[in-house]
């Protein structure tokens, strides 16, 4: 059966994740990103088990630990392999030469960073559409917050400049991450300072994550009409 698709965006970022999943060698310790740029890498990855590739991996989300089952792939734990060799993953927002990310519109935020956190290496994989001058210029900042005194949470958080909406799934009832906990969507406008905002957002108690990925990106690939890009940072 045929992958290719009608979506132009789409096929770029089937192309741009293909590229990453051949980074992805026999015996690794893998980190498998979430979003739809992550399913067509872990499609890609089931591809190549198919064929006899053998290595092991931990999932980002419950969505990506089911497809990647669904082709047969290992799944391990922090408990046994507390060191990933790489981390593959999506992102809304890559900022220009930081290659600092906002991540987390599709809710997994907290869990990728944890695995990011414990990479060698944390690809990012993207099509040209995401990478902009200043994180906050077209998302805003996925902010995972305990459900307990929510509202507190939210109002410290607009203190800090952000007008704030509720994470809704799509049946319109409050979106719940794989944790247990809501989202809180802060929209900030541009952000002129990622690493100072970050800080403040971490004092806030009740903040249990946030999606800015600040320092962690390995390596960008980047899907254009042109081709691929690989960004390294600056
Ligand atoms: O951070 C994420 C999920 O929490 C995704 O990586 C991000 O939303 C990009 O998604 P997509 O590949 O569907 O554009």
């Amino acid at each position: 059966m045929s992958t290719h698709n009608a979506d132009p965006r789409a096929e770029l970022k089937r192309q741009a994740a293909i590229e990453a999943a051949d980074m992805v060698k026999e015996g690794m310790v893998v980190g498998l990103g979430s979003g739809s740029t992550s399913a067509f890498m872990i499609e890609e990855l089931g591809r190549r088990w198919a064929d006899g590739l053998r290595f092991s991996a931990i999932p980002t989300s419950e969505r990506s630990a089911e497809q990647a089952r669904s082709h047969g792939i290992k799944l391990v734990t922090f408990a046994t392999h507390p060191q990933i060799d790489i981390d593959i993953d999506g992102a809304d927002e890559v900022e220009r030469g930081s290659l600092n990310l906002i991540k987390g519109l599709g809710g997994a935020l907290f869990r990728e960073k944890i695995v990011a956190a414990a990479a060698r290496k944390f690809v990012v994989v993207v099509d040209d559409s995401k990478i902009v001058d200043r994180l906050g210029a077209r998302v805003p900042v996925p902010v995972e917050v305990a459900n307990f005194g929510w509202t507190s949470t939210a109002r410290q958080l607009e203190a800090l400049g952000a007008k704030i909406s509720q994470r809704l799934d799509r049946g319109g009832n409050v979106f719940v991450t794989d944790g247990g906990n809501m989202i809180l969507d802060c929209h900030f406008g541009p952000i002129a300072d990622s690493v100072g905002l970050q800080r403040e957002l971490e004092q806030i108690v009740g903040v249990i994550e946030t999606g800015l990925f600040i320092g962690r990106t390995s390596e960008v690939i980047v899907a254009t009409a042109d081709g691929l890009q690989r960004l390294g940072v600056a």
